[in-house]
C-alpha cells in the first residue's frame, strides 16, 4: 500500500478546512497547485496581458497583431475618438477584436461588462465602409447590428454616429425616422423590428456584408426546445435575417457572457474558420470593479424595509433597482411615490417614447433611483451608476453578471447624499474602468436562487454572510430547475399585518419612524418632486421579440 492510500484510509470521513490547508496540501503535492486567477495576473501597467485569441481551426496558425493605439485607426475616426468620445487608448477587447474584424474573419468575443465592446465592432465597421468607398456602397445597408432591446440598439447607434461624425457613412437605429433608416449604411435594431420593416418592403438587406450580434448569448438562446424555430425566439429571427443578407457575410458575436448555444452556432455556421477572443477570466465573471453584498430580508415586507433603509442611509445617485416582472416594477414605484426621491420606472409596460425619456433622464442625472426589470440589464450604459440593487434575485448567473455590470462611477468623486441636489457632470462619463456596488436582497422565496449565484459572487471576491455560505451547493439540475421555475412571491405591500396585533404595532412603529418622518423631512428640505409613476399597460415580454 502506498503513502497516498494509507493517507486516504486514515483520513476517511475527516473534514478539512479547505482554504486553511489548501496551501499546505499544494506544497506537499497532495493536490495540484491551483492556477492563479487570470484577472489577478494582469498588471495595471500592461494592458495587453490577459487577451486570449484562438483560431477555431486548430491547424490555422494565423496571428492577429493587437491594435496598440488609436493612431493605427483611420485618421478621421481617430479624431472623433479623441474629440467626440474622448477615448484615449483602446481597451483590451478593442485591441484584439478590431484587427480580426478588419481582416474579414468571423469572431466570437467575450469581455466583461463595460469593457468597450461597442467600439470593438463599430470602429472596424466604419473603417470598412470608408475603405469600400461611398460609390461602391451607394445607399444600401452594409452592416446590421442586432441587439435584444430597442434601448440598446439606440445606444449602439449613438456610439456609431459619434464615431462617424463628419464622415459620409450613415449610422441609424430603428428608433429613427423611416427616411433615415432607408438611407443608412449601418442599421442597429432589434431583429423583430428589422423583420417587420423587411416584411413591409421598406428594407433591402441583399447587399448587407456584415452582421454583428451584441449580447449574442441572449440572441442565440434556444428558448423553446420543442420548437427551436419558434418565430418569437431571437435565434429564429436572427436566422431569418441572415438568410436575407449577402451569402458570404461576415459575423461578429459579442457578449460579456457566453453560452453553449453560441458555441454551437459558431461551429455550425463558421465552418471552423472563425476566431474566438476572450479577455481576462473566461466564462461568466463579474466585473472586478464591483463590490458585492447580500442582505437577507426574510419576506417581501423585509425587502421593502431594507430598500427604505438603503434610501434613508443616503446613497450616491443614480442607483438601479432590478425587479423580476414589470408588475413588481410598477408596484415598487407606487410604494416609493411619496418617499421624496426622484424615482422612475423602466419596463416593457411603458411606451417607446416613455422608455426613451426615462433613460435620458437617468443619463443626465435627473433620476436618482431607476426601478426596472431585466430589460435594462443588458448593454445599457447608464454612466455614474453607483449601486445596482437586485431587489429580486436573478434566476441565473448570466443575468446577475449583466445586472451588476450596469454600475460605473468614479470612486474619487464626492458622495452625494439625498439631501444634495444631483448635479453630476455626466456627459462624458462612461462605465469603462469604473467601480460600484451591487446589493442583492433575498427572501426565503429566493433561497434557491442565491445558491446558484453564490459561486460567482465568491469567485469575484464577495464576502457573503455565513447563512448564505451554509446553504447546500447547487448542482446542474438545480440550476436548470431554478432557471425555468417561477418564484411564488407574496403581494408586495407595506400594509400593517392585521392578524397579530403585537407584530402590527411593531411594524407600524418602524414604518412611522422610517418612512413618514423621513418622507416629510426630505420633501420639506428639498422641495422634491417624484418625476413619474408607472402605468398599467399590458404588453408583451420584457425583451423586444415578436409578439
Ligand atoms: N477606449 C475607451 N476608452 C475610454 N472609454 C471607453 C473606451 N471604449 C469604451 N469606453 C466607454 O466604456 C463604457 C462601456 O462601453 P460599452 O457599452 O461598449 O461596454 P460593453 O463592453 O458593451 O458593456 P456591456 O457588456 O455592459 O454591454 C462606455 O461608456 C464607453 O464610452
Amino acid at each position: 500500500m502506498d503513502y497516498d492510500s494509507i493517507f486516504k484510509k486514515l483520513t476517511r470521513g475527516a473534514r478539512f478546512d479547505r482554504t486553511k490547508y489548501r496551501e499546505d496540501a499544494e506544497n506537499l503535492g497532495i493536490i495540484p497547485k491551483k492556477a492563479p486567477k487570470l484577472e489577478e495576473n494582469i498588471p495595471e501597467n500592461d494592458p495587453k496581458k490577459g487577451i486570449f485569441v484562438t483560431n477555431m481551426n486548430i491547424d490555422d496558425d494565423t496571428k492577429y497583431p493587437l491594435l496598440s493605439d488609436f493612431n493605427e485607426v483611420n485618421k478621421a475616426i481617430k479624431n472623433n475618438l479623441k474629440e467626440v468620445l474622448r477615448w484615449e487608448n483602446p481597451t483590451r477587447i478593442q485591441m484584439a477584436a478590431i484587427p480580426i474584424l478588419r481582416a474579414g474573419e468571423n469572431c466570437v468575443c467575450t469581455a466583461a461588462t463595460g469593457s468597450g465592446k461597442t467600439g470593438a465592432f463599430m470602429i472596424p465597421v466604419i473603417e470598412k465602409l470608408l475603405k469600400v468607398g461611398k460609390k461602391n456602397v451607394k445607399d444600401t445597408i452594409f452592416t446590421i447590428v442586432l441587439s435584444p432591446s430597442r434601448e440598446l440598439a439606440e445606444q449602439i447607434g449613438g456610439v456609431g454616429r459619434a464615431l462617424a461624425r463628419g464622415l459620409w457613412p450613415k449610422i441609424s437605429d430603428t428608433s429613427q425616422s423611416d427616411k433615415n433608416i432607408q438611407s443608412c449604411h449601418v442599421l442597429c435594431g432589434t431583429p423583430n423590428r428589422i423583420i417587420n420593416m423587411l416584411d413591409s418592403k421598406e428594407l433591402d438587406l441583399s447587399k448587407c456584408q456584415m452582421i454583428v450580434l451584441d449580447e449574442c448569448d441572449k440572441m442565440l438562446e434556444i428558448t423553446n426546445k420543442l420548437n427551436p424555430d419558434d418565430p418569437k425566439s431571437f435565434s429564429a429571427q436572427v436566422n431569418l435575417l441572415r438568410s436575407q443578407c449577402a451569402d458570404n457575410h461576415q459575423m461578429g458575436l459579442f457578449s460579456a457572457t457566453m453560452s453553449g448555444s453560441v458555441e454551437k452556432f459558431g461551429h455550425a455556421n463558421f465552418n471552423n474558420q472563425g476566431v474566438t477572443v476572450a479577455i481576462g477570466k473566461s466564462g461568466n465573471a463579474v466585473n472586478q470593479n464591483v463590490s458585492q453584498k447580500v442582505i437577507y430580508c426574510g419576506n417581501e415586507r423585509g425587502k421593502l424595509l431594507a430598500l427604505r433603509e438603503f434610501i434613508k442611509d443616503g446613497f450616491r445617485p443614480p442607483a438601479i433597482l432590478f425587479t423580476e416582472t414589470k408588475e413588481r416594477c410598477q408596484r415598487i414605484m407606487g410604494e416609493l411615490l411619496y418617499d421624496g426621491i426622484n424615482a422612475m420606472s423602466l419596463c416593457a409596460a411603458k411606451s417607446n417614447a416613455d422608455r426613451q425619456k426615462v433613460i435620458q433622464a437617468t443619463r443626465v442625472g435627473k433620476v436618482w433611483l431607476l426601478i426596472t426589470t431585466d430589460v435594462a440589464s443588458r448593454g445599457l450604459d447608464l454612466p455614474m451608476t453607483s449601486t445596482v440593487i437586485n431587489y429580486d434575485c436573478p434566476n441565473s448567473v448570466t443575468d446577475y453578471v449583466h445586472r451588476v455590470g450596469r454600475r460605473g462611477f468614479k470612486p474619487h468623486l464626492s458622495i452625494f447624499r439625498l439631501k444634495s441636489i444631483c448635479l453630476i457632470p455626466l456627459k462624458r462619463c462612461g462605465r469603462y474602468n469604473r467601480s460600484g456596488h451591487a446589493i442583492t436582497f433575498f427572501s426565503d422565496a429566493d433561497r434557491d436562487r442565491i445558491r446558484i449565484l453564490r459561486g460567482v459572487m465568491v469567485q469575484s471576491g464577495a464576502e457573503l454572510p455565513q447563512s448564505v455560505m451554509n446553504l447546500a451547493k447547487a448542482d446542474l439540475n438545480d440550476k436548470k430547475r431554478v432557471k425555468t421555475q417561477k418564484v411564488e412571491r407574496e403581494e408586495l405591500q407595506t400594509k400593517v399585518p392585521r392578524k397579530n396585533p403585537i407584530a402590527a404595532k411593531k411594524f407600524k412603529n418602524r414604518m412611522t419612524k422610517m418612512a413618514i418622518v423621513d418622507r416629510k423631512r426630505i420633501r420639506k428640505q428639498n422641495n422634491l418632486k417624484v418625476l413619474e409613476g408607472g402605468n398599467d399597460a399590458e404588453d408583451g415580454g420584457e425583451w423586444e421579440t415578436a409578439e
